[in-house]
């Protein structure tokens, strides 16, 4: 048995390698960001070649690091950015397209003509997810309908389709394996999650061949043999990466929440192996799938988060690096009545509004950098108040305390305006790195590495909790006035799309 199970954490905008031992604590880790394209407003692409050679790159860095042996490798888990759309030429192995991106809003008035056609409450049923240019589906179909060449090679079974773990996967086993797992597979708006296979119905509207689909599997299971370093490594593990961190923050039972600060931000609760229906704005997702058991998870999704930091940073070049945003935003007591909506690719959960756009509202003469930096780090906050609402009402489950996990959770301001504005703990965890770590749990469990979920959670260990310290008077104002600063930003695009 290998002492280590390697996570390889395909992110939205970097991807890392982690390596963690049975403690579930982190012997290595190498990252590395990639670049993102803006082609035209909205729309978002990632070159998969270079999602490709980072993710290898990290890979090899991190063995080396600390002079590991890959036979110290017992297995290897994958994590990875959902919705995602790859596609490729079989014989080659070339990318047909660049990978268009979640957060890419190009297929937007498809979208809309799929609702006004009625099939909203279909797709609902079927696949738990309300129709957005977010998912998975009409990205496909916009590289068949758009790209020269690809639907003929599609028809002609030339042509594969992959979220950004599939294209892994497939690179790693050397073009052996072409595979997703049920999480995956849940987001792009093509898979049943009742009885777990693709759904010709859907297919056939959006005229989509089956062939190019992966194969769906468990997301603990054996998925391949990876050949890329140095030894054959079993890929034993497979999740869409706010699924990982459910796993990874130890959510098994029903009930149990965690919210992951990335780019963007999704709060996911597990809801055991039945799907609870939304009426208000959630997803209906699979967790994960593991022994022949399949978990199910309420989700709220957010499209933007840190990626709003980044925005500061590379943008408006308020802050120099991420951290900064944390002291500029302690400088002011508060915003000054400036509110940031950063709705740069429309608003996700609850308000699904693929025309709304960012807005700063509220400036008057005395507002300066450091409220606008502070505004924009309460954005966060504030949009994950109004998810875990809707989350608290729909469940019948008012959380205690909130697990938080990713990137942008070690911005402590962030969290004690979270705690302020929830008005309830959040809790950071010693190992932030969730993700990876339950990509690697979920590898870990299917070779025996761990031997159960009990097991698994001895290793949870408490950094911070967050305590709720502003007055209701001040928490109810801020709340009105953010949800009036929404108002103004929703529907922004309608017309210029
Ligand atoms: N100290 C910080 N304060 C605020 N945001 C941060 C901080 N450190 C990182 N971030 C944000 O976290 C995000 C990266 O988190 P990560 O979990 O790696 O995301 P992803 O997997 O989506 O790439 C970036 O958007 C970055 O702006
Ligand atoms: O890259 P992240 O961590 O913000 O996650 C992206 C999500 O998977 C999109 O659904």
């Amino acid at each position: 048995m290998g002492k280590y199970i390697m996570a390889l954490d395909a992110g939205t905008t970097s991807n890392r390698c982690i390596i963690f031992d049975k403690k579930g604590e982190i012997k290595s880790v190498a990252q590395k960001e990639f670049t993102q394209y803006f082609p035209q407003p909205g729309w978002v692409e990632h070159d998969p070649a270079e999602i490709w050679s980072t993710q290898v790159g990290v890979g090899m860095e991190a063995l080396v690091r600390i002079q590991l042996d890959p036979c110290d490798i017992e297995a290897i888990g994958i994590t990875n950015q959902r919705e995602t759309v790859v596609m490729w030429d079989k014989n080659t192995g070339k990318p047909v397209y660049n990978a268009i991106v979640w957060q890419c809003r190009r297929t937007s008035k498809y979208c809309d003509w799929l609702k006004e056609e009625g099939y909203t409450e279909m797709i609902r049923q079927k696949t738990g997810l309300i129709i957005d240019a977010y998912f998975s589906a009409t990205k496909i179909k916009w590289i068949l309908d758009n790209v020269e060449g690809v639907r003929e090679k599609a028809d002609r079974g030339e042509v594969l389709f992959g979220t950004v773990e599939s294209w892994l996967i497939w690179k790693l086993t050397k073009r052996k394996v072409h595979a997703t797992d049920y999480s995956n597979a849940s987001r792009t708006m093509l898979f049943n999650i009742h009885t777990l296979e693709w759904d010709q119905e859907i297919l056939d509207l959006l005229d989509i061949p089956r062939s190019i689909l992966p194969e769906v599997k468990p997301s603990s299971g054996h998925f391949g043999e990876a050949s890329y370093f140095g030894e054959h490594i079993p890929i034993t593990g497979a999740a869409g990466d706010q699924q990982a961190a459910l796993f990874g923050q130890t959510c098994f039972s029903p009930g149990e929440a965690k919210n992951t600060y990335g780019t963007g931000c999704f709060l996911l609760m597990n809801t055991g192996e039945v799907p609870v229906e939304s009426k208000n704005g959630l997803l209906t997702t699979i967790a994960w799938g593991l022994d022949g058991k399949v978990n199910y998870a309420l989700e709220g999704s957010i499209f933007v988060a840190g990626a709003s930091i980044q925005w500061l940073r590379d943008e408006m070049h308020l802050v120099k690096d991420a951290a900064q945003s944390e002291t500029m935003a302690n400088q002011v007591e508060d915003t000054s009545g400036c509110y940031v909506v950063p709705a740069f690719t429309g608003l996700g959960a609850p308000y699904w509004d693929q025309y709304a756009r960012g807005t700063i509202l509220g400036i008057t003469r005395g507002v300066n950098n450091n409220h606008v930096v502070r505004a924009t780090l309460e954005s966060i906050g504030y949009q994950v108040y109004d998810v875990l609402k809707v989350m608290e009402q729909e469940s019948n489950t008012p959380l205690k305390f909130l697990k938080v996990d990713g990137g942008a959770s070690a911005n402590n301001f962030i969290l004690q305006f979270q705690a302020d504005i929830i008005n309830a703990p959040v809790h950071r965890p010693k190992c932030v790195e969730t993700t990876a770590l339950g990509a690697a749990y979920l590898a870990g469990l299917a070779t025996g590495f761990w031997k159960d979920q009990e097991e698994i959670r001895k290793n949870v260990a408490l950094d911070r909790s967050f305590e709720p310290a502003m007055t209701s008077e001040r928490r109810e104002k801020g709340i009105k006035e953010w949800h009036k600063a929404v108002k103004y930003a929703c529907g922004w695009a309608e017309d210029i799309i």
